[in-house]
């Protein structure tokens, strides 16, 4: 470890993150009684132009009006090259309330865009007498954001959380696709007159997690569009999960259980994390730093690998 240790994530359940159209209020409820950690209403691209105030509306009542339970709970706005973003802020510190807890900033391209909503939130947050701090969460969906990932993530204190979005992200790359996430079918290596599919999510993905784990921020994989495809989003999710990235994005409810399954370690990988915890106490009062654990190297480096996934168990009550 370098002489400045790497700071910890936010302590809180991120498995799954439920996205919902800020003017469709009637599925409001749905989304709080499902299983997602984390609840996203959106007034941003699921939102018509001219539906954009009533969505407003119709989220700020929201907050107060559901019980939304243990959920984070996080409204999108509108990216800053809109007319739109500011009110979303203004409305949301003054009108929506202490439940809100986050805001998510989309399209971020550089750290002084969050320094841009965070000046507006801190005065909006002051004048309003709130006292509990509003958190940001960032999409990286652009060239620009990709670019200037690790700055992003040390932008500022309230950043708890940032996504990679696919969509935006792959227009703005200019790659040759108009799927969200997965398999795409022709980025493949030749062998042997066999296709071998690779995933053009990965680098930057990877980008993300590291930007994320060096300032103390949660990783997450953002949407898979194709919502009837189960086993496409279950594999694109255990890609992220194997990469460090904490949760993924659902745009439909279906897709919260197998999230949910995917980031929440199984009691085998539990029951064999904490058995390697105690063949290193065993290996450790025996003098050693490494040992055999099924017939494998273990070493005081697997302590703190086994302590990840103990700690993502814990942290879902496991
Ligand atoms: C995708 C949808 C438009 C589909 O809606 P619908 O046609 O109503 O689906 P179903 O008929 O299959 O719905 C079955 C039941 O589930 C309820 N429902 C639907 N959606 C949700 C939801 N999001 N949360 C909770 N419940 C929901 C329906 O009401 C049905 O209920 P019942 O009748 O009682 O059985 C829709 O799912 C939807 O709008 N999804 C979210 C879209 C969204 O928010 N998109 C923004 C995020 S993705 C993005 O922005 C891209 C990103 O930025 C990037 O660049 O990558
Ligand atoms: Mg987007």
């Amino acid at each position: 470890m370098s002489f400045r240790l790497q700071p910890p994530a936010p302590a809180r359940p991120n498995r799954c993150q439920l996205f919902g159209p800020g003017s469709r209020p009637a599925i409001f409820e749905k989304m709080a009684a499902s299983a997602a950690d984390v609840i996203n209403l959106d007034l941003e691209d699921s939102v018509a132009p001219d539906d954009k105030a009533q969505a407003r509306k119709n989220v700020i009542q929201a907050i107060g009006d559901v019980d939304w339970g243990k959920k984070t709970l996080s409204v999108r706005i509108n990216s800053l090259d809109t007319p739109f973003w500011y009110r979303d802020v203004v409305d949301l510190m003054e009108q929506a309330g202490e439940r809100l807890d986050q805001i998510m900033i989309p399209k971020v391209g550089c750290a002084e865009d969050i320094y841009a909503v965070d000046a507006l939130v801190t005065a909006a947050e002051a004048a309003a007498g709130r006292t509990r701090k509003i958190s940001f969460e960032v999409i990286i969906e652009s060239a620009a954001g990709i670019a200037h990932v690790e700055d992003i993530a040390a932008a500022s204190p309230r950043l708890q959380a940032m996504s990679l979005g696919a969509a935006d992200f792959a227009a703005s790359m200019g790659m040759q696709t108009t799927g969200i996430g997965g398999t795409q079918e022709n980025y493949y290596m030749l062998h042997e007159g066999a296709k071998h599919w690779s995933d053009p999510w990965h680098w930057a993905q990877a980008a993300i997690v590291a930007a994320c784990r060096t300032h103390g921020v949660l990783p997450v994989d953002g949407p898979f569009g194709d919502f009837s495809d189960d086993e496409g989003f279950r594999a694109q999710a255990r890609r992220s999960a194997t990469l460090g990235m904490v949760g993924k994005w659902a745009i439909h409810p279906k897709q919260v259980a197998i999230a949910n399954e995917v980031f929440t370690p199984s009691a085998e990988a539990v029951a064999e994390a904490r058995e390697i915890l105690a063949a290193m106490e065993q290996a450790k009062a025996n003098g050693e730093g490494a040992t055999v654990y099924k017939g494998r190297l273990v070493d005081i480096a697997s302590i703190k690998q086994a302590e990840v996934i103990v700690a993502q168990s814990e942290l879902i009550g496991g």
